[in-house]
Parts: C-alpha cells; structure tokens; sequence
C-alpha cells in the first residue's frame, strides 16, 4: 500500500521542481514504525534530534532525496532511537512546515536557502549601544519575519548603557513589540518581560556579533554553555564552534528558542511588495487602486498609499515605515 504521506511534497519554494529521474515506487515503505523528533542542530549532514527528552542522531534517508532537513523541523524517524554514542537513526520524513526563514544567498553558495522552520517568532536582538544599534539589519530582519508569518519582537540589550527611547521611536508606527534587557551593571538579570513573550512559542533569535545575544541565551536556559565573548579581531565574528542554529527548550518547557549563530542577513530577494504588505492589514486595502505593477515604493506614480494620506485615510507615519522596509528588502548588508 502506498500513501500519500511519503509522495514527494516539496516544501521548499526555492527548489525548482526536479526532473524525477527514477518512476515513483509503488512499494515504497510506509514506516508505520515511524517516532516523531525535531531537529536540534545539524553539523556536516547529521542531524542531533530530540527524541522523548534524549539527543539521538540521525542522517538522512534516501526517500528524503535532496529535501533538505532543518533545525527546528518536525521529522518522522526510524531505526536506533537509544541516542547512545555511535547509535544513528533515520530520518525518512519532514513534517510540513509552518514558518521557514532562509538566509541570503552568498559568494559561496549563490541558492536561498532554509536555515529554520515552525518558529512562531522572530526575537531582533540589538544593543542599545557597544555596539551600536543598526536600524537597517533591524529592518531588514523585520522584513524577513513579516514574509515569513513570523511575529517580530524587539529585544534590546544593554539597558544600563543607553536609553531606548530614540531608537523605539523608529518602531512605533510598526506597532512592533518590544522588551529592554540588562545584564551587567546594577539591578541585572530581570527577564520576565521577556519570558512572558517566549512562553509557549518558538523564538528564532538572531543579532550581529557583540549585541549580548549569548549572554541572554545563557541567562535563559543556564545550561547551554553558549560561548560569550572574545569577538574574533580578524572575522570580526565570535569564536562559535559551531555556526549552525541550535534549537534549545526554555526550562520548564515555557517555550523553545532556537539560537543562530551563523545568520550574517538574510534572504530577502524573493520578497514582492504584497507579501510584505500583508502585514499591514490597514495599508493592505489601500493598494487596490494602484496602476499595474505599482511597487507602492516612494515617488511611485499614482500609487493608492499617496492617495490614502492625501485623503487622510492612512497615516502617514505607517506609510513611511512600511515603505521604509520595502526599501530595505534591496540593501546588502550583513550583521
Ligand atoms: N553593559 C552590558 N554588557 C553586556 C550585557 N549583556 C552582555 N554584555 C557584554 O557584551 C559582550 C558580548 O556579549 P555576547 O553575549 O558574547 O554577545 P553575542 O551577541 O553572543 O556575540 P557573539 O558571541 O560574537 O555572537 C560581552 O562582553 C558581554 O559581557 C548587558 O546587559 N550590559
Ligand atoms: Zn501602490
């Protein structure tokens, strides 16, 4: 019997369709001995799975084909699930997704690609100073949230260095959340707020080098060892060990949180102005009288955003905002 369970379903928009160069099997093995994991992190094609409260390993099975397999992914696993050491299970099928978030293309591999799937949200971490906060890759990460269904959330470290006034009046009109942090100096450690925005959800947290984003992962869950610190003077990046994300659980089960270590920017090339609107549901009803092809940019000719503030209709502020970030979608720059 065959069922549709192991047809081959892409769920990735980036892969054009592949010649399928073997017919479909019709004994392809259905695995009703199949367990439910998630993927942890991956390191050179093995994955570290979580498995009923155990790290297991897994590879890939060939019915996976070229499909890839991310951290944050539901999967269907067979094989040794005992996790002892040398022990290596299978993989033969990857949930369908909820969310994915990809990162950009580079000189080194010129495809989009998936680095995290089924997160809920997307935590911007960004010091308030040293180093100094940078509202583009803040926009761009907005962008990329909002394309990807994710909830975007501010989190702002270092609160005993800096005000975060100036820097909120930026997001205000976005109506994005936000939460302040403070780790070091007097009156440190306080992270209900931001405990309250983690619970029982998925959070990808992402921010470039020095913004505390380890320190905060630790102070979350005290037994990640994520490394703190000592900014390679040369890359200019921490001295990871590892640059893949890695999929951590809040104690208590309050949530997941998956660290990213290696994110640089992100993949925003394929996003079209109406995806990115849909986020702004009150600006979304404003476009229908656009002309053909309108990108709803600045200094687009007769573009239903202009007409919207001219006749008081959409503030203004929202307006600038969302094509600020429309702007930022074409910027290159990395964290
Ligand atoms: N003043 C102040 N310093 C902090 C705070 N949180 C972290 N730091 C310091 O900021 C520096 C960078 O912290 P990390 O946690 O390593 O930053 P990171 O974002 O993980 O950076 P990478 O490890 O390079 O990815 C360290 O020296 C921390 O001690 C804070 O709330 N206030
Ligand atoms: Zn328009």
């Amino acid at each position: 019997m065959t069922t549709g369970r192991y047809s081959d379903h892409d769920h990735e928009h980036y892969e054009r369709p592949r010649r399928r160069t073997r017919p479909r099997t019709k004994d392809r093995p259905t695995y009703d001995d199949a367990v439910d994991a998630r993927v942890v992190t991956v390191d050179r094609g093995r994955f570290t799975l979580l498995f009923e409260g155990r790290r297991v390993m897994a590879m890939k099975s060939r019915p996976l084909g070229r499909k890839g397999v991310v951290v944050g992914d539901h999967v269907r696993v067979v094989g040794d699930m005992s996790g002892v050491d040398g022990s290596l299970a299978r993989i033969v099928e990857v949930v369908p997704r909820t969310t994915t978030l990809r990162r950009t293309a580079d000189d080194d591999d010129p495809v989009e690609r998936v680095i995290v799937s089924n997160a809920d949200q997307l935590v911007v971490v960004t010091a308030l100073a040293d180093p100094e906060p940078r509202p583009r890759l803040i926009d761009r990460a907005l962008v990329a949230a909002y394309d990807a269904g994710m909830a975007p959330l501010l989190c702002l470290t270092k609160a005993d260095l800096a005000d975060p006034e100036t820097l909120l009046s930026t997001y205000r009109s976005l109506g994005v959340p936000w939460v302040v942090t403070q780790l070091r100096g007097e009156g440190a450690g306080d992270l209900g707020e931001l405990l309250d925005r983690l619970r029982g959800r998925t959070s990808v947290l992402v921010g470039h080098s020095g913004v505390g984003k380890s320190t905060l992962v630790n102070a979350l869950i005290p037994d990640a060892h994520r490394e703190v610190g000592i900014v390679n003077a040369v890359t200019g990046r921490g001295r990871h060990t590892s640059t893949s994300a890695y999929l951590l659980e809040l104690p208590r089960g309050d949530g997941w949180i998956i660290d990213t270590p290696g994110i640089r920017s992100f993949g925003l090339a394929h996003v079209q102005p109406e995806n990115l609107i849909e986020a702004f549901p009150d600006l979304d009803e404003m476009i229908e009288t656009c002309p053909r092809g309108c990108s709803h940019g600045t200094g687009e000719p007769e573009c239903g955003l202009d007409e919207a503030v001219l006749a008081g209709q959409a503030d203004p502020d929202r307006v600038e905002s969302f094509r600020r970030l429309l702007a930022a979608r074409e910027a290159s720059s990395d964290w």
